[in-house]
């Protein structure tokens, strides 16, 4: 697991450094600089061997700070480097002035309605507006010389720590303008900014460059998802179907059993040790003939899950996919109801039959539940909290996705994963996961019908098989979007589950 840090946190991180005496302010913010030099180098090499243009737009922070080293460096190459300053040099922090009067040396600086009049057609242009300090929308000279940017000739554009005009802590734009850069290189570790929301689509490639700083966990719970351990998916050597766990998933009537059964699937392929489809009668054909390793109960109603149940062996549940919103408000009651409720994957329409009635499905929810809403189906169950992710953010922190899944998982009193590229998961007592599938990760043919019920049969499988929800959940998500990204172009749902031996193999 890696941690993703908010603006405060690094500057604690940055802080305790220097305080420690093990390196001083100036000295990170050479190495920052250093580090966006050769970022870009890595990036364009065709920019090493001849001395360019660049054009560096430096704000009034310590990010404006970086961008005097950036210049100076690169000046120091043989580049004819312009700088443009947005704000007031004698204003600057201690480390950027000193950084400004090092480039004041060696040459002049422009107020930034200069860097509008597109007299100078660079190579690069350096984002070095703001970073992690942005508290409020762009405005002035700095909006003006960014818009030009973004319509106009930029395209080697690199941002240093932060497009400028994102909000580091969530991703989202303060107003309505943020720089789009073609590489954004940050320092230390990554922001949740730059995985949140709008970050991805502005940040270009993304680099994290190490500037000497130790790893200090400073998080409340916060990770960026990464692979399991090949050990905790491995399956004892002299265990027997029962000691993998019993999934039971349950379908809608009949036409409407596709969804259930790409979960079963699912399941199945992660290693429940059995799954049974509960189907109901109408359905017992359709469902006979699709399947061969899954096996097949049939159940009407409450009263007969309610008997099934009796079997303890059966020991992680799925409603949702295709259940149709009449019989998953049914069956719900009965399987989170009873006494000794079992670990329970909610989905799609078990969460849509509660739409209108959210506080009757929280007062029935257990910890060992997981909600699995997308976007819709979270609007639906928690309005108070999208209005505010969706309420304009104009001041830095802006209300993020991590805030509104975690108070979402508290509300629910379970596990919430909360769908997307920028998949956020967390659990009622404050652990957080985001399952980034963006930059190297980009899974783009994942958003194709029936590829959120293979995710409900991958998490209940792991819950059969004994994993806590959390675990579950982060786990399932990461081989879904690496399925993804192996299988690749022309993926559909149904490749999703038969591309996880592959997956698993490589961990
Ligand atoms: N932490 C670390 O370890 C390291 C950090 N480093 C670098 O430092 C950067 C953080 O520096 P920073 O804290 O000075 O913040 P930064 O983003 O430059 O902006 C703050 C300034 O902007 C102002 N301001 C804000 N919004 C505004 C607006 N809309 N319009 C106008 N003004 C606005 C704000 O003023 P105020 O809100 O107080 O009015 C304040 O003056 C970080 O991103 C990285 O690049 C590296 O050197 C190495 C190690
Ligand atoms: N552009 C995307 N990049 C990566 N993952 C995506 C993207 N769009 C959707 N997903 C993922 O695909 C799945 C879609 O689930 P869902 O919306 O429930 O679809 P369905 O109901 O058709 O199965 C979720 O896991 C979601 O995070
Ligand atoms: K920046």
């Amino acid at each position: 697991m890696k941690e993703l840090l908010t603006a405060a946190q690094m500057r604690a991180i940055e802080r305790a450094a220097i305080e420690s005496g093990e390196v001083t302010g100036l000295e990170l913010m050479e190495r920052a600089g250093r580090g966006v030099v050769e970022a870009v180098f890595a990036q364009w090499p065709e920019l090493i061997s001849a001395p360019q243009k660049a054009m560096v737009l430096c704000g009034p922070g310590n990010n404006g700070g970086d961008g005097f080293v950036v210049a100076r460096l690169l000046k120091a190459r043989g580049w004819e480097v312009k700088v443009f300053l947005y704000g007031d040099p004698a204003r600057l922090p201690p480390d950027a002035r000193v950084n400004c009067e090092r480039w004041c040396a060696m040459a002049g600086l422009a107020p930034p309605d200069r860097a509008r009049e597109g007299d100078f057609a660079a190579d690069l242009y350096v984002d070095a507006l703001f970073g992690i300090g942005l508290t409020r929308p762009l405005e002035g000279a700095a909006l003006e010389c960014i818009r030009t940017w973004n319509t106009g000739r930029a395209a080697r554009t690199v941002a240093i720590d932060l497009p400028s005009g994102l909000c580091s802590d969530s991703g989202r734009r303060l107003g309505d303008a943020a720089v789009r850069a073609a590489l954004t290189v940050s320092f230390h570790a990554p922001k949740l900014g730059h995985h949140l929301a709008s970050g991805p689509e502005h940040c270009g490639r993304f680099v994290v460059v190490d500037i000497g700083l130790r790893p200090v966990s400073a998080n409340g719970g916060l990770t960026l998802v990464t692979a399991p351990g090949a050990g905790c998916l491995t399956k004892s050597a002299n265990a027997h179907k029962y000691s993998n766990g019993h999934a039971l998933i349950l379908t809608g009537g009949a036409g409407r059993t596709g969804a259930a059964r790409l979960a079963a699937r699912g399941a199945l392929r992660i290693g429940a040790g059995l799954v049974t489809l509960a189907v109901p009668g109408s359905a017992q054909q359709e469902v006979a003939r699709q399947i061969t390793a899954l096996m097949l109960q049939r159940l009407e109603d409450g009263a007969e899950l309610a008997a099934l149940l009796a079997d303890r062996r059966i020991n992680a549940l799925c409603l949702g996919p295709g259940l149709g919103v009449t019989r998953a408000r049914e069956l719900v009651e009965v399987v989170c109801g009873g006494a000794e409720p079992r670990p329970t994957v909610l989905d799609a329409d078990a969460l849509t039959a509660f739409g209108d009635t959210p506080e009757e499905l929280f007062a029935m929810l257990h910890e060992r539940c997981v909600l699995t809403p997308h976007a819709g189906e979270f609007a639906r169950l928690f309005p108070d909290i999208v209005d505010k992710l969706n309420a304009p953010a104009v001041k830095g922190p802006a209300y993020s996705k991590v805030d509104a899944t975690r108070v979402a998982a508290r509300q629910a009193g379970c596990v919430v994963l909360f769908k997307g590229p920028d998949m956020v998961i967390a659990a009622p007592d404050g652990r957080c996961g985001v399952n980034s599938a963006q930059y190297d990760r980009a899974a783009p043919w994942l958003a194709t019908a029936g590829s959120g019920d293979v995710l409900a049969g991958f998490i209940t499988g792991l819950l059969a098989r004994g994993f806590d929800p959390m675990r579950a959940a982060e786990t399932a998500a990461w081989l879904h979007v690496e399925c993804a990204r192996s299988f690749g172009p022309g993926l559909i749902a149904e490749d999703l589950p038969e591309e996880l031996p592959k997956v698993l193999r490589g961990l």
